[in-house]
C-alpha cells in the first residue's frame, strides 16, 4: 500500500539550463498593482460593503497604488454596484487606472464593459485557466480548445473596446490562470495568440500576468517558468510581464523576488497578504524588503499602523504580531542578547554619526514606518540586563552605570521568574522605587551641614550631622578630601565601617517640574561583595550621601 504523501504528484522542473535570473538583482520598485478589493475581498469570509471598500480604494490611492483591480463587476449587483460609485462619485484620481476582472465568457465580457461606463482609465482583465489539471478536470478541453476559449474573450473585449467611449482609454491584461501548474510551452501559445487577437503591439501592450495561481513548486522553479515566457514570447516588447503570486507553500514573496530577477515588470497583490487560501503576495513585505535593498519602493508605507487599522476595520482580518514589518512584536525584543545588542546599536548610532542604519536585529528603522522606538525592548524572564537598563534610560531618564546593570537586572529577572509574565516599563520603575529610593532604614539622614576649607593649598570638606539609626540619632562628622570621603570617615567613627568606596555616577533628571541630581554609589560591603545604592536630591552632594546611606541599608537587608 502506498503511504499517504505518495499519492501527491511532484512538480516536473523545466530544463532551463542557461537561466540567467539568478545573477541578477532588483534594482527598481515594479508597477504595483493592488488586488486588495478583488482577489483579498473574494476571500474574505463577509466581502466588503460599499462603504469599506471606498475607506479601502482610498487608503490604496494615498499608498500610491496608480492601478487598483477593484473588482469583478459582472459577479453580483453588489461588485457591479460598488464600480458604479467609484466613477459615478468621482472618487478615482485621474492617475488612477482601475481594473476590473472578467472571466472569458460572452455574458459577463459584456456586463463588464457596461459597468465601466463613464471611467476614465480601466484594465479590463480577462482570464481562463491553462493548467493540465484543470484542463483535464474543469473544462474537460484540450489546449486547443483552451485557446479557443481566451482567443474569443480576446477578439470580444477589442470589439467592445473600440465601442467605448472615447474618454475611457481602455487597456488590456490577460492572465493563463494557473500558469504555475501549466506546461510552459502552452503558456507561451496561448498568451501570443491572445496578444495577436487584441492586437497589441510596442505602443499599446497588453499585460501578460503570469499567476501563481496555486504554488506548485520551489520558487527557483518558478522563476524559471517565468524567464522561460520572457525569453520565449514573441512580440515580448508588445507585453508588460506581470506575476500574482499566491502563498500556498509560504513562498509568495520568494516567487515575486525571484520572477522580478527573471524579467517581470509589474505585481499583482494585496496588503498584508489577505487573499485565496494562504493569501496573495504581501506588498507591504515586497516593498519594504526593495526599501531596506536601498531601492525606492515607490509606495508609502510611513503610516504603518494607520495602513493597518484601515485593513483590519474593512477586511475584519487580524495582522498577525510577527507579520514582517507590520506585525505588532517585529520592533520588539524579549530576549537579553537581543536587547543588548539593539541597545548597542542605537548607541553607536548616536555615537558614530553614522549615515546609514546599523542597528543589529532591527532590519529597518522602525520610525520609517511610523513605529515608535519605545516598544523595541519588552522585559520577561528571557531578558538580560541591558534590556531593564534600557527601559528605565528611554522610560525614565536613569542612566544606570554599565556596573550596576547586573544588580538591577537580577532584581528585575527574579520578578519576571516569580510572576511568569512580562513586565511593564511601569513594573521595572516600581522596583527600581522599591528596591532603591523608599530604602530609609536602618540608617537615615537628618541633619547635615558640608562646609569646604583648604590649608597649605590643599582643600578638604568637612561633614557635621546626625543620622537616625532605628530609634537612635547619632552625631557624627568627619573631614575628607571631598564630601563622600568626609562621610564615610564621619561614619567610621560612629563604628559603621568596613565598606569601601568604590564608584560615584551622577546626572541631572528632571521630576515633575523640578530638575534634580541622581547619584548611583558602588559600594565594597565587608564580606567583599558590591553593592549599590541610589539618592535623589536637589544638591548633588546630598544626592551622593543619601546614596551612601542606602547602599549600606541595602547590604544590611
Ligand atoms: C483564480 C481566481 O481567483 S479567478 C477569480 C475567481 N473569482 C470569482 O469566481 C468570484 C466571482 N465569481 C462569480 O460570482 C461567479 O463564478 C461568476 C458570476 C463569475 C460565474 O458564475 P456562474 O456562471 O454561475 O458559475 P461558475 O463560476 O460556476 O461557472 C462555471 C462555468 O464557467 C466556466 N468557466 C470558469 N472560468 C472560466 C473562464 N475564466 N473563462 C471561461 N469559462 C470559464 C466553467 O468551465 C464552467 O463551465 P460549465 O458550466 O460549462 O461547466
Ligand atoms: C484571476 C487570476 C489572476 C487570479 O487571481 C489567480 O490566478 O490567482
Ligand atoms: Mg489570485
Amino acid at each position: 500500500m502506498k503511504a499517504a504523501f505518495e499519492k501527491y504528484i511532484p512538480f516536473v522542473p523545466i530544463n532551463l539550463k542557461d537561466r540567467q535570473w539568478p545573477d541578477k538583482a532588483i534594482d527598481r520598485a515594479p508597477i504595483w498593482c493592488s488586488v486588495d478589493l478583488r482577489d483579498g475581498n473574494q476571500a474574505l469570509v463577509e466581502p466588503m460593503n460599499l462603504q469599506e471598500k471606498v475607506t479601502f480604494f482610498k487608503l490604496l490611492v494615498d499608498m500610491g497604488f496608480k492601478e487598483i483591480e477593484v473588482g469583478f463587476p459582472s459577479a453580483s449587483e453588489t461588485e457591479y454596484e460598488i464600480l458604479r460609485t467609484l466613477i459615478d462619485q468621482n472618487l478615482i484620481p485621474d492617475d488612477v487606472t482601475i481594473q476590473v476582472l472578467v472571466q472569458a465568457r460572452e455574458h459577463l465580457i459584456e456586463k463588464t464593459f457596461e459597468a465601466i461606463r463613464g471611467a476614465k482609465n480601466v484594465i479590463v482583465h480577462f482570464y481562463n485557466s491553462t493548467s493540465a489539471l484543470q484542463r483535464k478536470v474543469v473544462f474537460k478541453k484540450d489546449m486547443d480548445g483552451i485557446i479557443d476559449i481566451a482567443v474569443k474573450g480576446a477578439r470580444l473585449i477589442r470589439q467592445l473596446a473600440a465601442k467605448a467611449d472615447k474618454g475611457t482609454s481602455i487597456r488590456f491584461e490577460y492572465s493563463p490562470e494557473s500558469f504555475s501548474g501549466t506546461e510552459v510551452e502552452n503558456s507561451v501559445k496561448i498568451c501570443a495568440k491572445v496578444m495577436e487577437a487584441i492586437g497589441a503591439t510596442k505602443d499599446n501592450k497588453i499585460i501578460i500576468n503570469l499567476p501563481s495561481t496555486v504554488q506548485v513548486s520551489s520558487s527557483n522553479h518558478f522563476a524559471d517558468q517565468v524567464e522561460y515566457v520572457c525569453r520565449n514570447l514573441p512580440n515580448r516588447e508588445a507585453a508588460i510581464i506581470s506575476i500574482h503570486p499566491h502563498n500556498d507553500r509560504g513562498t509568495g514573496i520568494a516567487d515575486a523576488e525571484f520572477a522580478l530577477m527573471a524579467g517581470a515588470d509589474r505585481i499583482e497583490g494585496t496588503i498584508f497578504g489577505n487573499g485565496e487560501r494562504t493569501g496573495n503576495v504581501d506588498i507591504i513585505t515586497l516593498g519594504l524588503n526593495m526599501y531596506t535593498q536601498g531601492v525606492d519602493p515607490r509606495l508609502d508605507f510611513s503610516d504603518i499602523n494607520h495602513i493597518k487599522e484601515v485593513y483590519e476595520a474593512c477586511t475584519k482580518m487580524k495582522v498577525h504580531e510577527r507579520q514582517p514589518y507590520g506585525g505588532e512584536l517585529v520592533f520588539t525584543a524579549f530576549s537579553g542578547s537581543h536587547q543588548d545588542a539593539i541597545n548597542k546599536g542605537f548607541e553607536y548610532m548616536k555615537d558614530s554619526g553614522t549615515e546609514y542604519w546599523e542597528v543589529p536585529y532591527l532590519p529597518i528603522d522602525p520610525s520609517d514606518i511610523g513605529r515608535q522606538y519605545d516598544p523595541v525592548i519588552r522585559i520577561n524572564s528571557q531578558s538580560g540586563k541591558g534590556g531593564a537598563a534600557f527601559i528605565m534610560q528611554q522610560n525614565f531618564g536613569y542612566n544606570l552605570p554599565k556596573a550596576m546593570h547586573p544588580e538591577f537586572g537580577n532584581i528585575v529577572k527574579a520578578e519576571a521568574d516569580r510572576t511568569g509574565k512580562e513586565l511593564s516599563a511601569q513594573d521595572i520603575m516600581d522596583l527600581f522605587n522599591d528596591e532603591y529610593l523608599k530604602i530609609t532604614g536602618p540608617f537615615s539622614l537628618r541633619r547635615h551641614k558640608i562646609e569646604e576649607g583648604g590649608q597649605n593649598g590643599n582643600s578638604f570638606v568637612h561633614f557635621e550631622g546626625s543620622i537616625r539609626k532605628s530609634d537612635e540619632e547619632l552625631n557624627i562628622e568627619g573631614e575628607g578630601n571631598g564630601p563622600i570621603d568626609a562621610f564615610f570617615n564621619a561614619l567610621n567613627k560612629v563604628g559603621i565601617e568596613g565598606y569601601e568606596f568604590i564608584s560615584y555616577h551622577e546626572h541631572a533628571i528632571s521630576t515633575g517640574s523640578n530638575a534634580k541630581a541622581v547619584a548611583y554609589i558602588e559600594l565594597k560591603r565587608p564580606d567583599g561583595g558590591h553593592v549599590f545604592g541610589v539618592g535623589i536630591e536637589s544638591n548633588i552632594n546630598i544626592a551622593s550621601i543619601k546614596g551612601v546611606l542606602c547602599a549600606i541599608n541595602r547590604s544590611l537587608k
